[in-house]
């Protein structure tokens, strides 16, 4: 056996040099090859073969397997990435080329390991695993583990006996093999995903629901592109609204597992972030579609030039039951508030709109009269004149609704009132989910429904047209696929002219609720939109709220007919190919 001429403390620093680049120390390695050293009487041939790979194993081996690759981990990703991570207000940071764990066993300020599973929990797709990993061991494992000064320490255990062809390959080309797999199996295009980054939120998540930020913390995601815009920010991560983020590496763990996983189950618990009154999550079985990127709210709200006045001194005697005690639908006389829907009211005992209500708002809509429609000599959709030579050319015209009237803050009756319906909020249970068809998110309900049962309203902000007119105008210079605009023009018949302030919309584009979710369907959709008046009988602003049309089916689609013609550039939805499926589908080209 021929005899390594070399020095031997040069060996033993070039045994530490390589050693060091998986993360093990000088000290530690020294230690360790004093066995081979005298074992193989000094021949640094069979200590150096392999890349020192039995030295690695005796290192794997001696220290304590987890405690010390935990290290080897931090120390790699520190090599990956030397950023270190600030938690919100926490003083935390993710360990980066820390010293290794002095001694055997577990490192003492390590000792919560907290979240325990095997690496199946993260990829299950064998393929995957056989070429990003070449031959890594399936009993491989992933621990978590935080200290009291809020530092956290991620471990993968990859346990590679049973494999004589395991060899240690550099994390640098680990780490890309599997960002460049993910990138293509799951369709991530974003250039600043990296697998560093993802175990960074990992170890953020991690802190925080520990610190007891409850499962809220993984819902509060913001979008920080828009945010540095400045539009709306709001920087207190404790304040920061519910913001869903478009691309897969920014998602909560949960979500993150689930891409991952492959299979694609709930991506979100629930979409409004607590703000509705049951959790709505989103669903996504399709795997295709970018994850919605708006705020949820649950009412609606003013943008900027829109004249909508809450005042109590607007509400007056005859709009009001201040006299009335506990359920106004109990007593046999309706009170004022059923003055609106003539004299009666329209919710039934059970809470579903009464029959007769529902069937006469249907027929208006699936077969307006003439005599249902104003007709506008200056129309505020209108951009261009409607006046020439004299003549006044009337607008398209504006189809004239039944209103709901509810009972509100100056009525002396419970909260509890039946006449208090939509202002309750969402009591069924809904998912936003990958509608078929590629219509993009839509809504369906888990459970059967009745007929006339309230789903949600359609919140967005309170936008003037002029506004409207404005944002359309960019967002068709961005070619946005999807719009959320709805006309508040149930009643402009009613009033005198109104003025640009008062001819309103909900946008829900970037502000919104579920109902922004819900697709359209032409003549036979199971839901229909009725204006609700709650807070103001001015009714150029009221609630927009859905009501189903007939029983339906558990899980069944929901949706609402926008309305829309299909030629008709006045429409604030911007025409669609429409893939609704009815029989009744009046989108001509998309029929031919
Ligand atoms: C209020 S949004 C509905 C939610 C939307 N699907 C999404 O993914 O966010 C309206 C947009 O959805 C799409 N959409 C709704 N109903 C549709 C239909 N019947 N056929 C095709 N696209 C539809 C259109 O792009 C439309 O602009």
């Amino acid at each position: 056996m021929a005899r390594n001429t070399g020095g031997h403390s040069k060996k033993i620093a070039e045994a530490s040099m390589a050693e060091a680049h998986f993360g093990f120390a000088e000290e530690e390695v020294k230690e360790t090859l004093k066995r081979p050293v005298k074992l193989y009487k000094d021949d640094w041939k069979i200590i150096e073969e392999d890349n020192f790979k039995e030295l690695v194993d005796t290192l794997t081996k001696e220290n304590n397997e987890e405690s010390n690759l935990n290290h080897n981990f931090e120390h790699r990703l520190g090599q990956a990435s030397s950023s270190s991570v600030n938690f919100a207000n926490k003083k935390a940071k993710i360990l980066h080329s820390s010293p290794p764990a002095q001694g055997k066993g577990k490192s003492p300020e390590f000792t919560q390991a907290a979240a325990r599973g095997t690496r199946s929990n993260f990829v299950k797709d064998k393929d995957m695993e056989d070429r990003a990993h070449e031959g890594v061991s399936n009993s491989s494992r992933f621990d978590i583990a935080s200290s009291v000064d809020a530092e956290v320490k991620v471990s993968l255990i990859c346990n590679s006996s049973g494999n004589s062809y395991f060899r240690q390959r550099s994390l640098d080309a680990v780490l890309k093999a599997v960002e460049d797999e993910c990138r293509r199996t799951y369709g991530i295009h974003n250039p600043d995903f990296s697998l560093v980054k993802l175990m960074e939120k990992v170890c953020q998540f991690f802190l925080e629901m520990e610190n007891g930020s409850s499962s809220e913390t993984g819902s509060k995601i913001c979008d920080k592109s828009k945010q540095s815009e400045g539009k709306d920010a709001v920087r207190d991560d404790t304040l920061e609204p519910n913001k869903v983020l478009q691309h897969p590496q920014s998602l909560e763990p949960q979500m993150m597992e689930a891409v991952l996983q492959k299979n694609y189950p709930i991506y979100l618990k629930d979409i409004s972030r607590g703000e509705d009154n049951i959790p709505i999550p989103l669903v996504n079985e399709s795997s295709t579609l970018e994850l919605p990127d708006f705020i949820y709210i649950k009412n609606n709200m003013v943008y900027q030039d829109g004249h909508v006045d809450f005042s109590l001194a607007r509400i007056s005697e005859d709009n009001c039951c201040a006299q009335c005690l506990g359920d106004c639908l109990s007593p046999d006389l309706p009170c004022a508030c059923a003055a609106e829907t003539g004299g009666e009211f329209v919710y039934t005992q059970k809470g579903l709109l009464k029959e007769e209500f529902l069937d006469e708002a249907i027929s208006v809509s699936l077969d307006p009269q003439r005599k249902h429609f104003y007709y506008c000599e200056i129309c505020p959709l209108q951009n261009e004149p409607q006046q020439r030579h004299g003549k006044i050319k009337l607008c398209k015209g504006h189809l004239t609704r039944k209103f709901i009237k509810e009972c509100w803050s100056k009525c002396g009756c419970s909260k509890k009132c039946g006449n208090r319906i939509v202002q309750r909020g969402i009591q069924v249970a809904l998912q936003v989910y990958a509608a078929p068809e590629g219509k993009g998110w839509g809504v369906r309900s888990v459970n059967a429904l009745k007929k006339g049962t309230f789903i949600c309203e359609y919140v967005g902000e309170i936008v003037t047209n002029q506004e409207l007119y404005e944002r359309n105008n960019e967002r068709a210079a961005k070619k946005e696929r999807h719009t959320y605009p709805v006309l508040l023009d149930a009643d402009w018949g009613s009033e005198r002219i109104l003025e640009d302030e008062e001819a309103l919309c909900l946008d829900a584009t970037e502000f919104g609720n579920i109902g922004r979710f819900i697709n359209h369907r032409c003549y036979d959709s199971n839901l229909i939109e009725i204006p609700v008046e709650v807070e103001t009988p001015d009714h150029h602003y009221y609630r927009l709220a859905f009501f189903t049309t007939r029983d339906t089916e558990p899980m069944e689609e929901l949706t609402w007919d926008y309305g829309i013609q299909f030629d008709d550039k006045y429409h604030p939805i911007k025409a669609f190919k429409c893939k609704c499926g009815s029989m009744g589908c009046r989108d001509k080209k998309r029929q031919h």
